[in-house]
């Protein structure tokens, strides 16, 4: 199937120069949803996953059915002070100023091994704070998948080490 097809670009949004990409007509096929769990599903079947985790909001909508679809647990990673028990937490920049992100200590036992999920990799500072994040909670990262990919921005070198795979790419 072809994904691409199902993402809506929208240039100036949020603000000028920001061409955003929109996964709401993918999500909002049924077929095309589907598919794409499926096919996530199957390619991180076998590698010994014990957890998907994904920061909110995107992370969650593709992160959760595909830890259903495995049969394993699904993290949330969470904006400062959203989580009720106790966390771990780590402050990283954007591109003006930062931002903070949080997991239960408790999320999971040590040496679990976690799968990393989100939309879109972009500059990676997000994702690359929820590996750190995992790590800090003792669990090892054993992938990182993204559905969208923007290359041009370099998120990959912030991910040195680890196995990161997306579906459809763009340069910007
Ligand atoms: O690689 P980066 O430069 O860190 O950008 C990618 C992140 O930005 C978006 O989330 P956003 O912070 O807009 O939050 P949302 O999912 O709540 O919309 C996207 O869903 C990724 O999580
Ligand atoms: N260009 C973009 N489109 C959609 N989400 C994003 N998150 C960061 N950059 C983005």
């Amino acid at each position: 199937m072809n994904f691409r097809d199902k993402i809506a670009i929208i240039e100036g949004f949020p603000k000028e120069g920001i061409s955003f990409k929109d996964i709401t007509p993918l999500i909002g096929d049924g077929e095309a949803f589907k598919t794409l769990i499926d096919e996530m599903a199957a390619k991180l079947r076998g590698q010994g996953v014990d957890y998907i985790a994904g920061p909110e909001a995107r992370g969650f909508i593709f992160g959760v059915p595909l830890a259903y679809a495995l049969g394993v647990g699904f993290i949330p990673i969470r904006k400062k002070g959203k989580l009720p028990q106790e966390t771990v937490t780590i402050t990283y920049d954007l591109e003006y100023g930062q931002d903070t992100l949080e997991v239960h200590k408790n999320a999971f036992p040590k040496g679990a091994r976690v799968a990393l999920v989100d939309d879109l990799l972009a500059t990676g500072g997000t994702i690359s704070a929820c590996a750190k994040l995992i790590e800090l909670a003792g669990g090892e990262v054993v992938s990182v998948d993204f559905i969208i990919e923007l290359t041009e921005l370099h998120g990959r070198d912030k991910l040195d080490g680890y196995k990161v795979e997306s579906l459809i790419t763009y340069d910007l």
